[in-house]
């Protein structure tokens, strides 16, 4: 992506003779400074120096990789905007890769808001501004019939996990289109620094099959292919060549994430190739793993058994219903009651109002299991005051739909209202945290999927839980990767949950807290792979075999090290 006036006809820049792009393949000199992957800028000892053309490239003090994540911390911290934060973080991870890793791992709460939710969000809004070089891989319509083609220009071989988007849904903020390549870049940064990944080993890719959003359409700066989205078998064609094209170039085994598709292709897509690929839906079922995993920690502070209680979700999309059909299946798992029976305690408010039995007619089919008899209801206060949920959740990607009369409704009906905001940015999040604890006068256990500060009320400080997919994700990828898993099976998902869930301290439960500190997210996404892993031994898929004795230890073993190696 080069900044000339390229000529369309002959390839070349307009009046430049042509020339051929040529570099060495054993990084040396300049060359080695400018490989993010290898460079260790001042970090560079004298020897290496010596032995490496570098002599004279940098200046003479030498550094160590601790200076180098203090100094850049120290800049990071005077940017008062996210976004500045987020690119100064973009450009040190094409810098110097490992130094990146090391500062995200060792600084993970502070960071994770500046790589991830909320900030990743604007700059998905924004990525054609700020796009300085590109990341990731993009297959567009243009690309039909030579995916496989596109895909070997990659650098990279040995890949195991993709993220894929089409951008149709990123976050809360809808069609970003080809802009949505934030996402994956940033979800797999978290399969690097919070589950261990290598980062030579991740891909990520972003189908560009067009936008609906008429402002990106309308922007000179945009990015991707200015044309409305192919729908229909121009879209599944498209994704049909793309799911065969990896599998023919990465293996049997590769890992391929769905990240912020809309709802209309998720569940198909999931549907098509859940039993001929290694894949999941992110947010239908990442989401639902991390959320039954709060569910099970909260029963430490709520009483009672899953069964016990009633829930009510405001969205009934892919994370609402995929979260649904989860609980279900623990509680019938559990208790030895029918999956349809489990379902019973569970109810949906979509943008039409409470999903019931006489709009059976007009739902799409992921609602269908949720259509329970019941008169219709338009809105969520007289849902709430009619159901009685002791949980609510918000999944409607609409900012502010938990009011202060919903929270009090919640409060007057439970002792302890188990309340999670869900949708992401920050500023599609169903309440604050704030709004929480006030309104329901410090009753409330409150998560959200984006992270608030620590809320003081009435002299007493609540800390909120950060409810995100990215808890599970990329410790569940890593069990699913080092076990060699052929397929995804909805049991890995609530072992998933169950190793998240046990990771929880009674130190963290005193104080309130449904879901551990990220700052311990190694530790637990070994715990989450191992049980991953275990599962898939018995359910007998995984292809690894022996199966390792210890499966944490080996987690653990199987994880990336961002420290600076010692070239020869
Ligand atoms: N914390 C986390 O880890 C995750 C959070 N999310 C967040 O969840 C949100 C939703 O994602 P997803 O489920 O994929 O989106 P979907 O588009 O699949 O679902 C959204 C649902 O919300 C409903 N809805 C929209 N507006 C309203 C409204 N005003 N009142 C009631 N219901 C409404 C829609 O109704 P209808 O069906 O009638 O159109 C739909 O059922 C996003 O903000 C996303 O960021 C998603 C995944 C993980
Ligand atoms: C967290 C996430 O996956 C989402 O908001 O879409
Ligand atoms: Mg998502």
């Amino acid at each position: 992506m080069g900044d000339g006036v390229v000529d369309n006809n002959n390839g070349g820049v307009q009046g430049c003779q042509l020339v051929t792009p040529w570099n060495m393949s054993i990084s040396s000199g300049h060359t080695l400074l400018r490989d993010p992957r290898h460079n260790k800028g001042l970090a560079f000892t004298e020897r290496e120096r010596h032995a490496h053309y570098l002599t004279g490239l940098l200046p003479p003090i030498i550094s160590t990789q601790e200076l180098q994540e203090k100094k850049v911390m120290q800049m990071i911290r005077q940017y008062e905007v996210p976004l500045q934060r987020y690119i100064a973080m973009i450009d040190l991870q094409e810098r110097n890769e490992r130094l990146f890793y090391k500062i995200l791992i060792d600084h993970v709460e502070e960071l994770l808001p500046v790589v991830y939710t909320p900030t990743v969000g604007e700059a998905c809004q924004k990525f054609g501004s700020i796009f300085r070089r590109p990341q990731g891989l993009y297959i567009s319509l243009k690309d039909k019939g030579q995916v496989l083609e596109v895909l070997r220009n990659w650098p990279e071989r040995n890949i195991e996990v993709i993220v894929v988007t089409d951008g149709e849904r990123i976050l809360g903020l809808g069609d970003l289109g080809c802009q949505g390549m934030g996402i994956p870049v940033g979800k797999l940064s978290l399969y690097t620094a919070l589950g261990g990944v290598r980062p030579s080993a991740c891909l990520p890719i972003t189908v560009d099959v067009g936008t609906n959003n008429q402002k990106l359409l309308d922007d000179e700066f945009y990015i991707g292919l200015k044309q409305n989205r192919a729908r229909g078998e121009e879209y599944d064609e498209l994704l049909e060549e793309f799911m065969k094209a990896v599998k023919i170039n990465y293996g049997e085994k590769i890992l391929i994430q769905f990240e912020d598709f809309a709802n209309h292709n998720a569940f198909s897509l999931l549907n098509r190739y859940r039993t001929t690929h290694l894949v999941f839906n992110d947010d239908i079922q990442g989401t639902a793993s991390v959320v039954l995993s709060g569910l099970l920690s909260a029963l430490k502070l709520l009483g009672g058994t899953l069964s016990d209680h009633t829930f009510l979700f405001l969205g009934a999309g892919e994370a609402g219903t995929g979260i649904a059909e989860l609980i279900a299946l623990q509680i019938s798992k559990k208790t030895g009651t029918s999956i349809e029976e489990a379902r019973k305690k569970i109810w949906l408010v979509d943008s039409k109002g409470l999903v019931v039995s006489s709009r059976k007619e007009s739902l799409p089919h992921f609602k269908l299991p949720w259509a329970h008899e019941h008169e219709p209801i338009s809105n969520l206060l007289e849902a709430v005051k009619d159901i009685k949920p002791s949980v609510l959740i918000g999944t409607s990607g609409v900012g502010r739909q938990f009011t202060q009369e919903v929270i009090e409704a919640m409060s007057s009906i439970n002792e302890k209202p188990l309340i999670m905001a869900l949708s992401n940015p920050t500023s599609q999040a169903e309440c604050t945290a704030e709004e929480a604890y006030t309104w329901s006068k410090g009753k409330a256990i409150f998560a959200s999927g984006s992270p608030f500060n620590p809320v003081t009320y009435e002299d007493k400080v609540f800390v909120p839980g950060q409810a995100n997919n990215a808890y599970i994700f990329p410790g569940f990828g890593l069990g699913l990767i080092m076990c060699g898993a052929t397929r995804v099976h909805d049991d890995l998902l609530l072992a998933a949950s169950e190793g998240l869930a046990s990771q929880v301290t009674d130190e963290n439960y005193a104080k309130g807290i449904i879901f551990p500190p990220f700052s311990s997210i190694r530790n637990i996404s070994a715990h989450i792979a191992a049980k991953v892993a275990d599962k898939a031994y018995e359910l007998g898929l995984a292809s690894l075999q022996p199966r390792p004795n210890d499966l944490v230890k080996f987690a653990e073993s199987c994880m990336y090290s961002p420290v600076y190696p010692i070239y020869r």
